[in-house]
């Protein structure tokens, strides 16, 4: 394209510190500092040098897709453009994405994330001092001294420092042709990331229809609008009246695309390679998030190369089996480290609770799971399902220590009257609705199930990694930690303890549809385990 060449060189200035790709040995130490005292505003608001399309690409694999899709919504910096949302799980790439877009197309924006800013006031105001590079005084309305605490004044204020910063009149007429079509036109853009934390500042949700509703209320054109957020559109839009923006869906990684995240960068790619074949699916089964991928790996790998002398061999056959045997016995304490409620997945509670509405966005199937999940959480919620919907007499023949493989064969020797009888009790359970189940009912499952995850062939190697072969398992506490989330969140329900047995019973309160959409987005075959009369 070109950018390179005609970009002006800008003060390199780091926009948000966890930005930094945590697979890029070189960015992991950055500049976080964020002042800047350099004598342009529409400079200043430029990004660090601009980078090529191909760069931007091959920074993010598994990101093609939303790449074309947020260039072409963007559209020309000449021409305004309709807000956005880039929705999706956590650590799905959104703002590393976005801001690597903006330095390839090399225009100003102003990124501001609800995590860093604990109230509307401090998000308003750390929008307007970025716009204004601190200098709050000069010939501005919005002064240090006054506090931004409406909606309706920061409006008002961010009208005025954006007229400024485009200069609005002036500068429509100074723009030559050629800068327009070289990408510095006038338009500036403003990222809100992390939205969904709007809704812990402002239970009323009173604030955030109006930040959808900014475009109308500022009338600039020249303003493009871009939001971040790990909610789905319906969480915002429902019942506003206003227009939806248009929006870009993160899916959470595949495997393929995580194994090509990993391999990048690496100075030895099939020795790298050859590690994340024996790791990667393991691991994956419990999280696809990047960033908790990489810190449970990095170590694993140093473990992996230690009866290595030379760094830049290319391992044989002979050579990987002795590097696994030497990594094997770290892999499960890494899994057990991992596999336990992410902050994220917490922080997701109010967003888990509620189900799909199985509305059709862009390109989205309405049978994908619109909220973000761990792995391990989605067995423990099917586990609770069948323990509620199935009756627990019909536990044995549905599952075995393989998993339920011998089911079918076991079914078969069940006699007449023994079905009859098991058919009139899951009539009768199925009439009392979900059934409630103690703890090591819901656990027998949860370990039945995830021994079968998937069409492996490696069948027992998650629970072989993780240790769940050892009793109630190194796994218990963190089933534990799950199980209460689950709870939190509304999916399964703690009812009192049973007079009889003293223990705390479970029930679920997910319906079938729910569960099966839980089920696909594991692969794991729901139906078979589900009793129908
Ligand atoms: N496709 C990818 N290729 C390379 N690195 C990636 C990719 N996706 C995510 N990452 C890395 O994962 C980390 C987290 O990404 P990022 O902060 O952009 O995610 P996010 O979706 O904005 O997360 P959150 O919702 O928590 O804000 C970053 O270090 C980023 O570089």
């Amino acid at each position: 394209m070109g950018k390179e060449e005609a970009a002006p060189q800008t003060t390199r200035r780091t926009t948000r510190s966890s930005c930094a790709n945590l697979l890029d040995c070189s960015n992991v130490v950055q500049n976080k500092s964020d002042s800047l005292k350099a004598p342009s505003i529409s400079v200043d608001l430029l990004p660090e040098e601009p980078i090529s399309l191909d760069n931007l690409l091959a920074r993010f694999p598994g990101r093609r897709d939303q790449i074309f899709e947020i260039l072409h919504l963007i559209g020309p910096s000449d021409s305004p453009m309709i807000p956005l949302l880039l929705y999706g799980g956590a650590c799905t790439g959104k703002t590393s994405v976005i801001l690597q877009v903006f330095r390839y197309l090399n225009r100003p924006f102003v990124y501001t994330s609800c995590r860093s800013c604990y109230c509307p006031r401090i998000l308003f105001e750390s929008v307007l001092d970025e716009l204004l590079l601190h200098r709050r005084e000069e010939n501005s309305g919005y002064s240090s001294a006054k506090k931004c605490e409406r909606f309706s004044d920061f409006v008002n204020f961010l009208r005025d420092a954006l007229i400024q910063v485009i200069g609005k009149e002036s500068q429509r007429k100074r723009v030559p042709e050629e800068a327009k079509q070289q990408g510095n036109g006038n338009m500036v853009y403003l990222i809100f990331d992390n939205m969904e934390l709007f809704r812990d500042w402002d239970k009323n949700s009173t604030i955030i229809p109006m930040f959808f509703r900014l475009y109308d209320h500022l009338k600039m054109p020249e303003v493009g609008l871009i939001f971040i957020s790990s909610c789905t559109p319906d969480t915002y839009y429902a019942n506003t009246g206003f227009v939806e923006p248009l929006y870009v869906r993160f899916a959470d990684y595949t495997e393929i695309e995580l194994h090509q995240i990993f391999m990048r960068n690496q100075p030895n790619a099939k020795l790298y390679s050859s590690f994340l074949d024996v790791v990667l699916k393991p691991f994956f089964r419990i999280t696809r998030r990047v960033d908790e991928l990489s810190t449970a790996l990095q170590p694993l790998f140093q473990k992996y190369c230690e009866p290595l002398s030379d760094l830049s061999m290319v391992p044989d056959e002979n050579t990987k089996r002795r590097l696994f045997s030497h990594l094997k016995p770290h892999l499960s304490p890494a899994l057990n480290q991992i596999f336990k409620v992410s902050p994220q997945t917490a922080s997701n509670k109010e967003k888990v609770g509620k189900e799909s509405k199985c509305r059709n966005y862009n390109r989205e199937t309405p049978e994908e799971l619109d909220f973000h999940m761990s792995v391990s959480a989605k067995y423990l919620l099917i586990s609770s399902f069948l323990a509620s919907r199935n009756p627990a007499t019909l536990d044995a023949a549905l599952f075995d220590s393989t998993g339920g493989s011998g089911s079918q064969k076991r079914k078969r020797k069940i006699s007449e009257t023994s079905i009859q009888k098991k058919d009139e009790a899951a009539q009768e359970q199925f009439l009392k609705g979900p059934g409630t189940f103690p703890l090591e009912r819901l656990l027998a499952i949860y370990q039945c199930i995830t021994s079968v995850a998937e069409d492996l062939p490696e069948t027992e190697q998650l629970t072989e990694l993780t240790g769940a072969d050892d009793g109630v398992s190194g796994l218990m506490a963190d089933v534990l930690l799950q199980l209460s989330t689950l709870c939190n969140a509304n999916f399964i329900s703690k009812s009192g303890s049973c007079p009889l047995e003293g223990s705390t019973r479970y029930r679920s309160l997910v319906n079938e549809e729910m569960a099966l959409k839980v089920a696909r987005s594991v692969n794991f075959p729901l139906w078979k385990y589900m009793y129908r009369r």
